[in-house]
């Protein structure tokens, strides 16, 4: 673990018309570690997470990244400085193989003037496609199949990989787990400390306590839209994390 903050958010405040879903909340992430963000149903993490990665814009509040304040005005922007985010709802293309889904969006085109007319270097996508999978310890059967065939679990290591990929600096996962069984669960568990033993600093949204013990290393709580406790995960126990989420332990201070 390192002591260096990646990024920093300062009294984030977010209205939706009249609904205050954050109401000056911090956070805080650290490169090559895994830092969960927990919370009750309607704590205000998916809309902390929309905020620091671009998706939606504070009311108030600083963004640090690095130490320097940014302003994440778009998705495309929050990518740029090497902000990915992999969202529940499984973002892939069922019907292409496992390396088109790695570089949708970003696809390598050929060299020659077929690259300009278009032309994809789908021999180069695979090769390094097959790398990427390696290196992040995702296993598929074969890399030719539309990934719609393949199993939930594989499906989701492709999503969280496709992130990963071009995330220099953070990766938002959330619930990337959910709907998952036993066994998958614990592969994309693999991808994430992978990920995170390359010095990306992982930002973890999941309502499983377990798990957040587990693949953690900090943990950060959210209770009616600010942070109400963080912990590390290796000294806390599960009852300190439900004391915090419900209220009945108040950590202020510690926050
Ligand atoms: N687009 C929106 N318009 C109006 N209110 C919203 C919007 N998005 C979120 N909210 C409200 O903001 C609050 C925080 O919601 P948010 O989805 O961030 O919570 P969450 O901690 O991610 O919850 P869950 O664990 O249930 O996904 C809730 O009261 C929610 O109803």
């Amino acid at each position: 673990m390192t002591d260096a903050v990646l990024l920093d958010a300062q009294n984030i405040v977010k209205h939706y018309g009249s609904v205050e879903a954050l109401r000056g909340a911090s956070f805080q992430a650290r490169a090559g570690e895994v830092t969960a963000l927990i919370g009750d149903n309607g704590a205000g993490k998916s809309t902390l997470i929309k905020c620091l990665s671009g998706a939606e814009q504070p009311s108030s509040g600083r963004i640090l990244l690095d130490g320097e304040q940014v302003h994440l005005d778009t998705p495309t922007t929050a990518r740029r400085m090497g902000i990915e985010t992999v969202y529940q709802d499984l973002a892939v293309a069922p019907e292409l193989d496992p390396a088109a889904n790695l570089f949708l969006g970003r696809e390598i085109h050929r060299r020659s003037i077929l690259g300009k007319l278009g032309m994809l270097d789908k021999a180069e996508m695979r090769r390094q496609a097959v790398e990427e999978f390696k290196r992040l310890g995702v296993t598929l059967q074969s890399t030719d199949v539309p990934i719609g065939s393949l199993s939930g679990g594989q499906r989701q290591s492709v999503a969280v990989a496709r992130s990963v990929v071009w995330a220099s600096k953070v990766v938002f996962m959330d619930e990337p787990t959910a709907a998952l069984g036993v066994v998958q669960r614990e592969r994309v568990l693999d991808v994430i400390r992978r990920v995170r033993d390359q010095g990306i600093a992982v930002v973890l949204i999941s309502h499983n306590m377990p798990e957040v013990l587990s693949v953690s290393d900090r943990i950060e709580v959210l209770r009616l839209g600010t942070r109400v406790a963080r912990f590390q995960a290796a000294d806390t126990k599960l009852e300190d994390l439900v004391a915090a989420m419900t209220g009945a332990l108040t950590q202020e201070e510690a926050a």
